[in-house]
């Protein structure tokens, strides 16, 4: 049987219904393993298959009892013969009821069991089957312990809130709440006079009281604006006690996020007001600035990432210096580097998470953020955390928020979502489309309802100037003319300062100018939601190079280098201190009287980073970039480019990411009305455990 399975199984690899890798595997298991039954190859294999497209494990239930919606996602295109082989590998789920699947696992010698009530002796078994008896999970050992890892560190760090009174490094010292309430009114002080609850204020006060916090919301919702509040508060208790500042290092995925979050922070800084929070503690305002950091790193280079190694110079037997962490578009971080980045903390030290939990998750396996923020919409606040807000923030928390099942969980009392956007102009047309998206727009309704209503958005009066909708059959090899001047309107701008720069400035000109190029160059954006294809990225910065060049405002004399080029790192590099994300433009250069070419990154000691194209591996054009690389960056204008048949990976969350990396336009160019659709009622639905550990 399991080797009928595993010949059946050589023919779905060839179809691509599962990867070779998954093959490859429950073939090494069978070889180790002579008396393997077909339920642990069935297993071995979709397990695998389910990492590969994101998911931390299988959800054994989910998939025996829905075969198809699992492994065919809606959309998903079907030649007869993939259509057959899916049928094959549905009557193997069918046949195999959940139950007698979970003993066969159980007694599996590949499998260490979790569930059953006996204490469980590690044995390092490849696979763990875990999760709950309603909801079993397989996982891979590795990403099993990557979730054990993330859930014993966060653990902790919530119980701590059952005793509010703990500051780091301070254990069992009360928590000052009169003057908690006072900095926290000196904070707030513009916005008491509104009778809105405000959501910031309570972030703070929520965050400050526990060792662990999350502060999710929307663009523009004031994630940095609060988490320096936060930073300020936590200082500010510090200072007002003449205790040590805290050493806080402020941490972002990648590079891009990275440069980001250092501007925003820095100008958010500057233009604080903390007089009235100097009053309520007799705190000297610039002291209390200077405690604030505002050099934002990566991830990797926080935890002192080594080269070609998986391994961190800070872990957990050689914890990171540090007593706050805060990690921005924490959305983007997988399980593996959040395991890693809780085990190099210190028992001590804080984390504070900030992100979209409704952003698409990382490429790699996982979506942490969102899987932690399942109740924030909800709220699910105690009573007792709602004594407390209003004891230290005087407001009171409204109703809905509290939660219905007592006990409540933990996690949630650590969480704060932000629900008003200020960037936006709050009901402005491009918050309003990304809100109708996040929100399922009009699900239950009929398709062409629901088509009318996205219509009517892009053709509202508030729509105008900043939301575009433009058709473009993907049939022709071309761009219609009005996503050619679109696309040529957009480019024009920066290739129109490449063209005027002078390579032979000096140094602090020459620096000046690039950095003014690269600026432009980020102000125009198209965005792909897939890599391949005529119409996916590659494609379309073929496509694009032409065009631009057709309009003169290329010359690339058939080169593969060539001024304007502008590239984006896809793989970190060490050496050249450049980061996977990383953005940079390839510009002339006057050396000696030599002319070159260089690539101008920006740098945040150097102003920019010239680079020698030859030294540059691992790059890609960026004319169009995927939706995934986007994330983290904010475009005045982005465009969004959806394929001609819908597929698995376009999702609400895609969507929702195109059109919330616009900051002042938003268009959005199709082939069919259909795909718009389709993708509007697709959700990323990936199965972790962690939640169900975590709580
Ligand atoms: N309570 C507030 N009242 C008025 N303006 C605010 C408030 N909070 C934030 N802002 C302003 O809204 C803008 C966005 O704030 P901020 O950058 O903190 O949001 P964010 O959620 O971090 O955004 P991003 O989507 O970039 O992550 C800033 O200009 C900020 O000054």
């Amino acid at each position: 049987m399991a080797d009928t399975l595993l010949s059946q199984a050589y023919n779905w690899a060839e179809l691509g219904l599962i990867r070779r890798l998954d093959l490859m595997l429950a073939r090494f298991f069978s070889n180790e393993q002579p008396d393997i039954t077909a339920a642990e190859v069935l297993a071995i294999i979709l397990t695998s298959e389910a990492n590969g497209r994101g998911h931390v494990c299988l959800d054994l239930k989910a998939v025996s009892e829905s075969p198809d919606q699992v492994l065919l996602q809606p959309g998903q295109a079907m030649g007869d013969e993939r259509a057959v082989a899916l049928q094959q590998l549905s009557q193997y789920l069918h046949a195999l009821a959940v139950e007698d699947w979970l003993a066969a696992l159980s007694h599996s010698e590949l499998v260490e069991n979790h569930l059953s009530n006996t204490v469980v002796e590690p044995n390092h078994r490849p696979f763990v089957l875990a999760g709950s008896a309603a909801q079993p999970l397989l996982y891979m050992r590795r990403y099993w312990q990557y979730e054990a890892d993330i859930s014993r560190a966060i653990q902790p760090r919530l119980a701590l809130q059952q005793h509010p009174a703990i500051q780091p490094g301070l254990a069992g010292q009360p928590l000052p709440t009169a003057l908690m309430r006072a900095l926290l009114a000196g904070l707030f002080a513009s916005a008491h006079d509104s009778s809105e609850f405000n959501w910031q204020q309570a972030a703070c006060a929520l965050a400050a009281r526990s060792q662990f916090g999350i502060i999710t919301g929307g663009p523009g919702t004031g994630k940095t604006t609060t988490v320096i509040k936060l930073l300020a508060l936590l200082q500010a208790l510090r200072l007002a006690r003449q205790q040590t500042p805290l050493h806080i290092c402020l941490a972002a995925p990648t590079g891009k996020a990275a440069a980001r979050l250092n501007e925003s922070v820095a100008g958010s800084l500057a233009k604080m007001d903390f007089s009235r929070l100097a009053d309520s503690g007799s705190l000297d305002q610039q002291a209390l600035k200077a405690c604030i950091p505002t050099e934002v790193t990566t991830l990797h280079r926080l935890l002192g990432a080594q080269p070609d190694s998986r391994h961190f110079k800070y872990n957990q037997t050689n914890p990171l210096p540090a007593d706050v962490v805060v990690v921005d578009e924490a959305s983007m971080v997988d399980v593996e580097m959040m395991a890693a980045l809780l085990q190099a903390l210190p028992a001590q030290c804080r984390l504070y998470l900030l992100g979209d939990k409704d952003q698409l998750a990382s490429v790699e396996a996982g979506s942490i953020l969102g899987d932690l923020c399942r109740d924030a919409e909800a709220g699910r606040y105690s009573t007792e955390t709602a004594d407390y807000l209003a004891e230290v923030c005087n407001q009171s928390l409204p109703l809905a928020y509290l939660t219905s099942s007592e006990p409540a969980p933990a996690l949630a009392q650590a969480i704060t979502m932000l629900r008003v956007s200020y960037r936006f102009h709050q009901g402005g047309a491009i918050h309003q489309l990304a809100t109708l998206v996040n929100t399922g727009m009009l699900a239950g309704e009929w398709q062409p309802k629901r088509i009318k209503a996205l219509k009517q958005i892009f053709s509202s009066a508030d729509a105008k100037g900043k939301l575009q909708l433009i058709q473009q059959s993907q049939q022709q090899p071309h761009f219609n003319s009005q996503l050619k001047s679109l696309l040529i309107e957009g480019y024009k701008p920066y290739l129109a300062a490449v063209a005027s720069f002078d390579a032979a400035a000096e140094p602090a000109q020459r620096d000046q100018a690039a950095l003014a190029i690269l600026q432009l160059q980020r102000d125009f954006q198209l965005l792909a939601a897939v890599k391949q294809g005529d119409w996916g990225v590659s494609g379309l910065n073929q496509r694009i190079e032409h065009l631009l060049q057709q309009h003169q405002l290329l010359q690339t004399d058939g080169y593969h280098w060539y001024a304007g080029r502008p590239v984006l790192m896809t793989r970190n590099d060490y050496h050249l201190k450049l980061m996977n994300g990383d953005i940079g433009i390839c510009l002339p250069y006057v050396e000696n009287e030599q002319h070159s070419l260089r690539v101008a990154f920006p740098d945040t000691e150097l102003g920019i980073r010239w680079v020698l194209p030859s030294r540059l591996d691992d790059v890609d054009t960026v004319f169009a970039m995927t939706v995934h690389k986007s994330q983290g960056s904010e475009f005045q204008h982005a465009v969004l480019l959806l394929p001609a048949s819908s597929s698995p990976l376009l999702t609400r969350e895609l969507l929702y990411t195109g059109i919330t990396r616009a900051s002042q336009c938003f268009s959005l160019i199709y082939d069919h009305e259909y795909v718009v659709e389709a993708t509007m009622q697709q959700q990323v639905q990936r199965a972790s455990g962690i939640v169900i550990t975590t709580l």
